[in-house]
């Protein structure tokens, strides 16, 4: 049984989980451990694939809309033996043979989950109600990347997984933030109902090389517009808050609690805390020293402040970040700088 001294509050099951496939027992599957990577193609999903196929043991296979992602993501793995990619939308069923479920397919920026609302949470609801229909079938573990848009506009800091949040149900964040609240309510209750195995990450503010160039994010803009010498845009006040965990971080956070004991939810970030503004001067001084900074409006409901309580990660998973911001923004300045056909002068 999994247990969860995460959340005190939570009821885990007794249940015994789902048999897997009797195959999964066989000689012959045995070697393998076949792993589903929803949202594979995105930023994040891609990362944690090539962690994964460095595993002989791992069979990948990736489904995805290609709605925020790109096969250009994971060109290195097309054509590879224990690698497949599947063009699917997680608002469909999915019917494949897998022990492992990494859930990741969700827009991520803010621009691109607000484009298409009632799109975002039928992936949040439907898709992973979806995906916990399969891992009942097969028997699978199941992943979920769940955000720190949980905790909203949080009257608590930094954010322990114990905090309920503090989220606008009807604001234009909410097909997002309660999308993936659902999301996780979905989890507990079949693992609570089914037994089926369940893992709950809480993700905060992740960036690294393959980010989408005009992806919205803050990291992103700020790193194109220094290299491309427009202003970066500080939405105001550029008060508010953020921590930032580099990508390689992520993903092995991920695998660890997929691989540990802990159902979670489990926070996974940087808790270096940084404001809009620190965050433009340090790219500013490390891209662009000459680069001019614009305060411009910002959007509704942006949490003033965000940074993870990350002692249960410390704990349980025997996880911390290890990459700072100083050093994660020059690595994904060089990819920008290729992508882009911008050399350093
Ligand atoms: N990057 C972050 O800072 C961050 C923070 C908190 C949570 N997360 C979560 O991590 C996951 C990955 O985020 P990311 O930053 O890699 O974002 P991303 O936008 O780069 O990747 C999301 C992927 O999901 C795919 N997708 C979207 N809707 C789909 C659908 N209906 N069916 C199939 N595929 C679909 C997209 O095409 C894309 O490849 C998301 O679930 C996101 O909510 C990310
Ligand atoms: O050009 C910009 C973009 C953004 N910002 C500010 O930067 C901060 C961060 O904004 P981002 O759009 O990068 O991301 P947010 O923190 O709002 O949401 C993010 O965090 C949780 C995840 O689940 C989401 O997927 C992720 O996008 C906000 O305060 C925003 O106002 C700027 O100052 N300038």
């Amino acid at each position: 049984m999994a247990t969860d001294s995460s959340n005190g509050e939570q009821k885990t099951t007794s249940k015994p989980p789902p048999l897997p496939s009797p195959l999964r027992f066989s000689k012959f599957y045995q070697s393998n451990m076949r792993i589903l990577v929803t949202g594979g193609a995105g930023f994040i999903g891609s990362h944690l694939v090539d962690k994964l196929m460095e595993n002989e043991k791992n069979e990948v296979i990736v489904a995805d809309n290609y709605f925020t992602g790109s096969k250009d993501n994971l060109r290195k793995w097309i054509g590879h033996p224990r690698f497949e990619l599947i063009r699917h939308d997680v608002t469909q069923p999915l019917l494949v043979e897998v022990d492992q479920i990494y859930h990741l397919a969700c827009p991520a920026s803010p621009i691109f989950y607000k484009y298409n609302p009632v799109k975002t949470i039928k992936t949040n609801v439907i898709g992973t109600l979806n995906m916990l229909g399969l891992a009942k079938r097969v028997g699978a573990r199941i992943l979920l990347t769940s955000t720190s848009e949980v905790y909203g506009d949080p009257l608590i800091h930094p954010q322990p997984e114990t905090y309920w949040g503090n989220v606008n149900p009807i604001g234009v964040r909410s097909c997002y933030d309660e999308g993936k609240r659902v999301a996780e309510t979905l989890m507990f209750d079949y693992h609570r109902q089914h037994g089926i195995e369940i893992r709950i990450a809480r993700i905060f503010n992740t960036y690294g090389p393959r980010m989408n160039i005009d992806d919205g994010r803050v990291v992103s803009n700020f790193i194109a517009q220094a290299l491309r010498g427009e202003p970066l845009t500080v939405q105001k006040p550029g008060t508010q808050t953020r921590s930032f965990c580099y990508v390689s971080d992520m993903v092995d956070g991920l695998i660890r609690l997929m691989e540990g004991e802990h159902t979670g939810p489990i926070n996974i970030g940087n808790p270096g805390e940084f404001t809009m503004v620190e965050l433009a001067e340090t790219v500013k001084e490390l891209i662009k020293p000459d680069v001019e900074i614009n305060m411009v409006e910002n959007t509704p409901d942006d949490p003033r402040q965000r940074k993870p309580d990350i002692t249960k990660a410390k704990e349980l998973l025997g996880w911390e970040p290890k990459v700072k911001l100083r050093d994660g923004l020059p690595l994904m300045e060089e990819d920008f700088r290729l992508r882009l056909g911008i050399s350093k002068e």
